[in-house]
């Protein structure tokens, strides 16, 4: 297991971006980061970078680890699909993995251990450097593994209040053709308490797919509550674990994506990273 889980290691020593250095200036990252990789900039410069990022089911890690990944080309890695791919396949693993998913439990780190070392074998022997991992570490078990196995630089905990995060959920769909994700939920929470308000227009399909869309089988109220739950019992020792290394940048969500994504850019001091790029080529 570990063994391949090394596979990262060796397949992110090609150069990248990485001369850069974090801060959490931004008004709305809430706990600063600042070390996370004033100390590892050598490293990072000489190859991908290697991100994960946390957060409660339906938070959006894996819209904007997706867009990160397009944006520095890394790939993105959930292992939420590694799991969906493998109980789409015929077989023993398929029938164990969609009781535990459909109850919204977690599934065991040697199962998950062992989809993702195949998936950054295979990632590597196509050449692919660096990665953006959304939805592991959810253990401590796995947090370590990956910790033995190589050297993460930064793990971004996205925020979102708890009160829209079922509803997120329920407005998930995706298209079962081109595979894009969208969501049909309309978020307005008041402020409240001293706290901002937060509205989030939905992310509608385009026509052609508006026939095409499906929603997860484990998207229904009961077992994203469940997951919810499990989340929120799991997550704070992990937390912990990566901002007691100083790598955890901890991000409010201002909005939906047209609000979120340039903070995110922001504190994350891509923003110029684009024009930087081409003014590069
Ligand atoms: N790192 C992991 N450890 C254990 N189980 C996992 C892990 N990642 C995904 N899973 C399983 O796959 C399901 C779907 O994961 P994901 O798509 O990340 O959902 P969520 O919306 O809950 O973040 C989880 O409920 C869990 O059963």
């Amino acid at each position: 297991m570990a063994r391949a889980l090394r596979v990262a290691r060796s397949s992110s020593s090609l150069f990248s971006f990485g001369s850069r250095s974090y801060s959490a200036e931004a008004s709305h990252v809430s706990s600063s980061p600042s070390p996370f990789l004033g100390a590892r900039r050598d490293v990072t410069k000489e190859r991908n970078v290697q991100w994960v990022f946390l957060g409660c089911p339906g938070v959006g890690k894996g819209t904007y680890a997706s867009r990160l990944s397009s944006l520095l080309g890394v790939p993105h890695i959930a292992t939420g699909d590694l799991v969906r791919d493998a109980l789409a396949s015929s077989g023993p693993l398929s029938q164990q993995l969609s009781e535990i998913v459909n109850q919204g439990k977690l599934v065991s780190d040697e199962i998950i251990v062992n989809l993702l070392s195949k998936r950054l074998e295979a990632g590597e022997a196509k050449g692919e450097s660096g990665f953006i991992l959304d939805g592991f570490p959810r253990t401590m078990r796995q947090a370590e593994i990956l910790g033995d196995v190589t050297d993460i630089d930064l793990v971004v905990n996205l925020k979102l209040p708890e009160e829209v995060l079922v509803d997120k959920c329920l407005g998930r769909r995706t298209c079962n053709q081109c595979g894009k994700g969208f969501n049909i939920a309309h978020i307005n929470l008041k402020g409240k308490n001293g706290k901002p308000g937060i509205s989030m227009d939905p992310l509608l399909p385009p026509p052609q797919c508006m026939s095409k869309l499906i929603t997860r089988a484990d998207d229904t109220e009961e077992v994203v509550k469940a997951r919810l739950r499990i989340y929120n019992e799991t997550s704070q020792p992990l937390e912990e674990y990566y901002r007691s290394k100083g790598k955890l940048m901890e991000f409010d969500l201002p909005g939906g994506i047209p609000e979120s994504w340039p903070r995110l850019l922001e504190a994350l001091r891509l923003d110029d990273y684009e024009e930087k790029q081409s003014a590069a080529a």
